[in-house]
């Protein structure tokens, strides 16, 4: 559905943030992307929709490039960037605006939305807060029923009760032939929500796997003392003990902890990648 091949990217000449990278994300997944400030998250995502070009190599979405701008792609994907910028419009000025650009928009699922966040369509949006912003477009992504949906720190600025409803929305609107992008520092609010993970450091991926293969190659387990490091690949102090990720030798699922998963591929990236080599290349999906 979405497919980078040789894909460089830089902002300026002696900057060179993407360098050759291949990348191909499948439907029916809901996408964690995950990276350091300065990672190169919001780059690749920009790419994807459009906003940027590849400076070589390309990005293909439904076998579209992105930078051509067809109605065919502009149709089936919606883009919510970190910053909104919203017109002066009220909400429900905005739906009659907007939502003719999206054939499957669905004016029932939108007002189901708004009532959730409880947001008045009568609402001027200038008017509206931070998150209350955030939660309008959420709603009226959701709403357009595109193919792609993309998410730049959608969770940033929400109240704890709003991120739940969040969850529950992505989670009830997804389909198996829709792809989901959520790119956050947020690993908690992903919990429960993303089946696939990608991490990337200085335009790298470091790591991109399904869920349940993460699982199934990685154990995440706590112990109250530091363990041998022989016998793990990676732990770390945390005030409840020792958490550690060890190779899943015994088959056990466990939980995984994105947080500690982050950390542990910055600072072991190799001994981590070894594990995925037979899977980084080509990951494994079970389509939920
Ligand atoms: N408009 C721009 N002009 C020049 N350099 C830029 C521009 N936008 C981003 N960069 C640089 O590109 C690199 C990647 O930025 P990007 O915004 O993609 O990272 P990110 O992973 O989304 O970071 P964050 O988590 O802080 O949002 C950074 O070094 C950044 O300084």
């Amino acid at each position: 559905m979405i497919k980078l091949e040789n894909f460089y990217y830089r902002y300026s000449r002696n900057q060179e943030l993407f360098r050759g990278l291949n990348l191909e994300l499948l439907p029916g997944q809901i996408y964690g992307l995950l990276g350091k400030n300065g990672a190169g998250k919001s780059t690749l995502i920009k790419n994807i929709g459009g906003i940027l070009f590849p400076t070589t190599g390309t990005c293909h979405v439904f076998g579209l490039e992105p930078k051509q701008r067809q109605v065919s792609f502009l149709k089936d994907i919606f883009f919510i960037p970190e910053e909104c910028y919203l017109p002066n419009l009220t909400v429900k000025q905005f739906i009659r605006v907007y939502a003719p650009f999206y054939p499957n928009f669905d004016l029932n699922q939108y007002q189901s939305y708004l009532d959730a966040f409880g947001i008045e369509p009568s609402r001027k949006l200038l008017s509206l807060s931070f998150g209350q912003k955030k939660k309008t477009l959420i709603g009226f992504a959701l709403a357009t029923n595109t193919r792609v949906l993309i998410l730049d720190e959608p969770t940033n600025g929400l109240d704890i009760p709003a991120k739940v409803v969040f969850r529950n929305m992505i989670k009830d609107a997804f389909k198996p032939d829709r792809l989901v992008i959520i790119s956050s520092h947020q690993v908690r609010d992903l919990d429960e929500l993303i089946s696939a993970l990608i991490i990337l450091d200085k335009g790298e991926v470091l790591l991109h796997a399904a869920k349940d293969e993460i699982l199934k190659r990685l154990y995440f387990g706590t112990s109250a003392i530091p363990l041998p490091n022989s016998a793990v690949l990676y732990q770390d102090k945390a005030p409840n003990g020792w958490p550690y990720i060890a190779e899943n030798t015994t088959g056990k699922t466990s939980y995984l902890d994105m947080e500690l998963l982050f950390n542990a591929l910055l600072e072991h990236k190799v001994a981590l990648q070894k594990v995925f080599s037979a899977t980084q290349k080509q990951p494994e999906y079970e389509i939920n």
